[in-house]
């Protein structure tokens, strides 16, 4: 079968030719991958299944998603890892690679079976406890020395447990006037402080998850300078939103670790411009009516990100559009180790692209969002881009902004 996307022909799922004077005012990206999806099968299938989260990725424009572990069972066993992967196949509209839980049934005593999971046909590199942190020491360096034998990452939910008991959103001001119990940045820092000299001395890869502060940024780009090898995250919201979004206790602002202050969000922004944050991740969190609408201290926290992701990063950071390919694609693809994912747009390459409308708007209604959920902080504000087409190893999942299947 042969494509002609303009600029980009494709044959037999392969970049066959590419005729730089066809080129149009849509934008070709590679695949887009996002390296922490929360997917809930199994376990929470009203809030999401593997397929819906599929198809909200596909139509955001990606091409491969890691879907959480904090799943019910947890995904801590060869077992549940192969059955998201075989239900990821099943669905056939992104490749699902699922992340290995780091410890039994995320308890944070006990080490999960690594190793299994490794070798399951699942081919797990990337461990997470998130939505909780390993907060014991002596684990986390167990963790990151088991996984350094098959160059396994470790991706730490950083938050020291301790200091957030019972937090609702950032501490500060705004809090206060709220009469919300706060999150303070020094429980994300200091277990970033901590596992970074913990990852030095091992000689182990650490990725951190949805960095939230300008200390932590300090903390990574110090770590980075130290040849550590640590890699992190930022999500789109943490880009754009802000804690004052909070005062009317709409619960769908409620999420972990929480909207920050302008300061942070604009040291976010510098950290991924100058490389010390390297790469988007939705942290895509879905959340059913009963769980999310009601009263903000009762609500989990989390929002939706995969079909909104690419249009809030052009707008926070620009149309960077080589920037934007490494944050989305090349970087994640190579944290995962994804073969086959994020390698730049070139004749002889696995047809894995998206294809954007930088121009086109559209609004974001929640009951028209492919997830099973609405959780969108974004409802009802009008977006400037969107993706038109995705392509996986050359077959449309997306064409005309909806999904072929
Ligand atoms: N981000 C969130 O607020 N929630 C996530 C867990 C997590 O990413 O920590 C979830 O699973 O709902
Ligand atoms: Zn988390
Ligand atoms: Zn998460």
């Amino acid at each position: 079968m042969i494509t002609n996307l303009g600029e980009i022909t494709i044959e037999d799922g392969v970049i066959v030719r590419i005729d730089p004077d066809k080129k149009g005012p849509l934008v070709a990206l590679p695949g887009l991958v996002d390296l922490h999806t929360h997917l809930r099968e199994p376990g929470r299938e009203d809030a999401e299944t593997v397929e819906s989260g599929s198809r909200a990725a596909a139509l955001g424009g990606y091409t491969a998603v890691c879907a959480m572990a904090n799943t019910s069972p947890v995904a801590d066993t060869a077992g549940v890892v192969e059955q998201v992967w075989r239900l990821g196949r099943e669905a056939g509209l992104v490749d699902v690679q699922p992340i290995g839980a780091v410890t039994v049934g995320l308890g944070g005593e006990q080490l999960a079976e690594l190793g299994a999971m490794a070798d399951s046909a699942a081919r797990v590199r990337v461990f997470s406890d998130d939505g909780h942190c390993v907060h014991d020491p002596r684990l986390m360096r167990r963790a990151l020395e088991y996984v350094k034998a098959f160059d396994g990452v470790i991706a730490q939910h950083a938050e020291e447990p301790r200091l957030t008991t019972g937090a609702q959103m950032n501490e500060g001001d705004v809090a206060a006037r709220l009469g919300l119990t706060g999150w303070p940045a020094v429980a994300e820092e200091a277990i970033i402080a901590r596992d970074v000299l913990l990852a030095g001395h091992v000689g182990a890869r650490l990725h951190i998850c949805h960095v939230s502060t300008a200390g932590s940024v300090e903390l990574i780009r110090w770590a980075k300078s130290k040849g550590w090898r640590v890699t992190a995250e930022v999500t789109p919201h943490h880009l754009l939103l802000t804690e004052d979004l909070a005062v009317d206790y709409d619960p769908v602002y409620k999420v972990n670790p929480p909207l920050r202050t302008e300061a942070d969000v604009l040291a976010l922004r510098r950290g991924l411009q100058d490389g010390t944050i390297d790469c988007v991740a939705t942290d895509h969190a879905p959340h059913s009516v009963e769980d999310k609408e009601c009263e903000w201290a009762y609500a989990r926290p989390g929002m939706l990100g995969l079909e909104t992701a690419l249009a809030i990063v052009v707008q926070t950071m620009g149309p960077q559009w080589d920037r934007i390919a490494d944050w989305m694609s090349a970087a994640p693809a190579k944290i995962a180790g994804l073969a086959g994912h994020g390698h730049p747009l070139q004749v002889g390459q696995v047809a894995n692209l998206t294809i954007f409308d930088p121009d086109a708007r559209w609004t974001v209604d929640p009951t028209a969002l492919a997830s099973r959920s609405r959780n969108t902080p974004y409802a009802g504000m009008e977006l400037r881009g969107r993706v038109e087409a995705t392509y996986l190893r050359g077959e449309p999942t997306v064409l005309n902004g909806k999904a072929t299947r």
